[in-house]
């Protein structure tokens, strides 16, 4: 049996896992797996093989809450009932805000975890839940090295311009700034670059992550110089359930004119609006797609037109565009949206090929197209990972 990593993306609801086995200097995903509905009526837990085949499935009982703690303890649990799978020697944990202090993946020790704790309220939908990750696996091996890797960091290079807001400067000095996120997946997504489109990987490059949450980085030579995130995971893109980009005077009309407090502003600001606000109908992109109801049309159509006008802003902060890259699960798998996002596009030289954006092709603009469309899987896990390796091979 050889040593491992694990790591651990936890979400509001969810926890995605996957497990690494070291050979020698690579690391092989041996595992991959989703617990779902947590602090829900079903909680259910799978565990699949690189190729898809089921290793395992739980059914846990909702009650007493079945909450994050509960969900590691089944996860770490099943682990050591699989003597067949690598032996942790370290865990790896996604962790969307790193504030200022952090530009790169972090050993862990509990001061850090307190000062993470301290962020929860720039990010109420995820932080709360990476922390209570961090904080389950100690209290079941508080020798275990563990390690963070923050979306944030990789924007840290972003120039002061682009981070600023315009406000005092008092609360510019309590962090009130430009951070972004999803950095894990811009990073993963811009090594592959390269390799796929040659010297031209290295240029001015657009990814569109765009997952349930979604965003989008304007990257240089390999570094972010923009980001449509902001503060919070709540600006840039509509998204599942979340605004994006709104005007700040809705938020004094619906304090001045609905009363609202923060929870309320909360709620609609992240879990009542994007896709699903929207629509009325669902956050699910599929569901959208397939539906024949016009609310469910006007919602894609205006998921694609804030792209590309934010793709203008990406292009503007570059001051060019050597190519646009699609990734995320409606990136990856959403081939109207793709279309009708490059054919928004078009004027900037973008060539759709109907062809190979429905065949689920690596580049999707025709061969003369001035500007290449890539779609490109991300893997913030695997990027965890490799980070998680290396800082917990120094210990
Ligand atoms: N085949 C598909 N066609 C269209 N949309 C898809 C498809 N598969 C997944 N999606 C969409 O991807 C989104 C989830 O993206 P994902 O990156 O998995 O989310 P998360 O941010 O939770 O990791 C959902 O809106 C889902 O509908
Ligand atoms: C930062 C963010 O929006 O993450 P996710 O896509 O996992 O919701
Ligand atoms: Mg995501």
């Amino acid at each position: 049996m050889s040593s491992g990593i694990l790591v651990l993306n936890a979400g509001s609801s969810s926890i995605k896992f996957a497990i690494y086995g070291e050979q020698g200097d690579t690391l092989n995903e041996v595992a991959h797996g989703l617990i779902e509905d947590i602090g829900g009526a079903k909680p259910h837990f799978v565990a699949k093989a690189r190729d898809g085949q089921k290793l395992g499935e739980l059914h846990p009982a909702a009650e007493p809450l079945y909450d994050h703690a509960r969900a590691l303890t089944d996860l770490l649990a099943w682990l050591d009932e699989h003597p067949e799978l690598p032996k942790l020697r370290a865990v790896g944990h996604r962790v969307v805000h790193g504030g200022t202090l952090y530009s790169a993946p972090v050993l862990l020790d509990h001061a850090i975890v307190d000062h993470l704790d301290n962020l929860i309220p720039l990010a109420p939908l995820h932080q709360p839940h990476n922390v209570a990750g961090i904080k389950a696996v100690y209290a079941i091996d508080p020798n275990m090295p563990q390690v963070a890797c923050f979306d944030t960091a990789f924007h840290r290079s972003q120039p002061e311009v682009a981070r600023l807001f315009a406000i005092p400067q008092k609360y510019r000095d309590e962090g009130v700034q430009r951070y972004g996120f999803h950095g894990m997946s811009y990073e993963f997504v811009a090594s592959r670059l390269p390799d796929l489109i040659g010297e031209r990987g290295h240029g001015k490059i657009v990814i569109a992550h765009l997952g349930n949450g979604a965003s989008m980085c304007a990257i240089d030579q390999g570094k972010s110089v923009a980001s449509t995130m902001g503060f919070t995971a709540v600006d840039g893109l509509p998204m599942g359930t979340r605004t994006g980009n709104i005007d700040p005077g809705v938020l004094l009309y619906m304090i001045g004119q609905h009363g609202m407090g923060l929870k309320q502003l909360t709620d609609l600001l992240y879990k009542q609006s994007g896709l699903l606000g929207l629509s009325g109908i669902s956050n699910d992109m599929r569901t959208l797609l397939s539906s024949s109801e016009p609310a469910a049309q006007i919602t894609v159509e205006y998921f694609c037109y804030r792209i590309v006008r934010e793709l203008g802003s990406m292009a503007a902060a570059l001051g060019g565009l050597d190519a646009l890259v699609f990734t995320g699960g409606i990136g990856e798998h959403a081939a109207p949206v793709r279309a009708r996002v490059c054919e928004l596009a078009a004027w900037y030289g973008i060539a759709l090929d109907p062809a190979a954006n429905e065949a689920g092709a690596t580049v999707i603009t025709t061969a003369d197209s001035r500007i290449p469309a890539l779609v490109v899987p991300t893997d913030e896990e695997g990027i965890i990972a490799r980070h998680t390796r290396r800082l917990a091979s120094t210990v």
